[in-house]
């Protein structure tokens, strides 16, 4: 059902779904809910503007929500567009110099301005964060442990792990009527910008933000399991077993360390949801609807 087909719905379910709602928004008012806003998830317009005006009721309703975004199909997109093609080791992209000046102009200009040029468009006051604005995110260059020669390391260039957040500016935007939007691009003591995957950027945000929830909006319906089946609800112990047997792989690997990491510091629940549903972010947070994968921190 989109926008256009609630004409056909009741009066009397549009106020049972709206008097639904109202624990939710009593139990998370003035909480922090970080969303992961996939750039898989954002290749519909429609969704998008959904999406943006979904986000905008939740700040409205008095909770605090912190988008931070992706882009990965975005900046392979232009990647295509220069000759180069996109290439991945466990979930991260391969960033040498060229691609790092992509990186940043599609993540930080591109995707990002479209998500506050949007969130304002329908009224909501959004503002656009990179890891250099206030100091946000401080990274360096990753160290990526060599699968197949235990003791090396790989080298998949800018591509950054965090140091340190500093939430300040985070905090100071929230405190108002500001809805801050994150790109994942640390930056070094040295000025140098490193590509880091959005996944964990998120989850490192909730954990330092003390968010009450992170919310993952990606293109599938939630984690499967070998047979190809929605898992509903994970734990750590599931977690480790679907790592070694290779059921998780490619994207859903930053996502899922990402996603317990944060359960286990601390952050109430964390979701993955599909963002292909319409209003899926409105769905998790103000309805008993439970859908998606959730992750349990034990
Ligand atoms: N066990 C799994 N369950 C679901 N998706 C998986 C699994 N293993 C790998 N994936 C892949 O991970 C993708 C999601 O990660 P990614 O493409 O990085 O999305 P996003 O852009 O939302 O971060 C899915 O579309 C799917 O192809
Ligand atoms: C290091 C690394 O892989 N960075 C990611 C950053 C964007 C991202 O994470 O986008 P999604 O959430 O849409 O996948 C990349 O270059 O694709």
């Amino acid at each position: 059902m989109n926008d256009d087909d609630l004409t056909a719905v009741s009066p009397q379910i549009k106020a049972q779904i709206l008097a639904e709602a109202l624990p939710y928004i009593r139990n998370f008012h003035g909480k922090t809910i970080v969303i992961k806003y996939g750039g898989n998830a954002m290749t519909d317009e429609r969704l998008k503007h959904g999406f943006a005006r979904d986000v905008i009721l939740l700040k409205l309703v008095g909770m605090n929500p912190v988008v931070v975004h992706g882009g990965g199909p975005q900046i392979d997109n232009a990647l295509k567009k220069i000759g180069k093609q996109g290439t991945f080791v466990q979930g991260m992209r391969i960033t040498d110099e060229e691609t790092m000046e992509v990186v940043e102009w599609v993540l930080g200009g591109e995707v990002q301005q479209d998500i506050v040029m949007l969130i304002n468009h329908y009224g909501g006051q959004a503002v656009g964060l990179t890891g250099k604005d206030g100091g946000l995110i401080r990274a360096r260059r990753m160290q990526m442990p060599d699968r197949e020669k235990p003791g090396q390391f790989l080298d998949i260039g800018f591509v950054g792990e965090i140091d340190a957040i500093n939430p300040a500016v985070v905090k100071a935007l929230q405190d108002d009527a500001f809805i801050p939007i994150i790109s994942p691009i640390g930056f070094g003591q040295d000025g140098q910008a490193y590509n880091i995957n959005a996944d964990v950027v998120a989850g490192k945000i909730a954990e330092i933000l003390k968010a009450e929830k992170l919310i993952m909006m990606t293109n599938i319906a939630g984690v499967q399991d070998k047979q190809g089946n929605l898992v509903t609800d994970l734990s750590a112990r599931e977690i480790d077993e679907m790592f070694a047997d290779g059921t998780i792989s490619g994207g859903m690997l930053p996502k899922i360390s990402s996603a317990l990491d944060a359960a286990k510091s601390g952050v109430n629940t964390v979701h993955i949801i599909d963002g292909r549903i319409e209003h899926s972010l409105l769905l998790e947070v103000l309805t008993e609807q439970a859908f998606g994968t959730m992750i349990r921190s034990h």
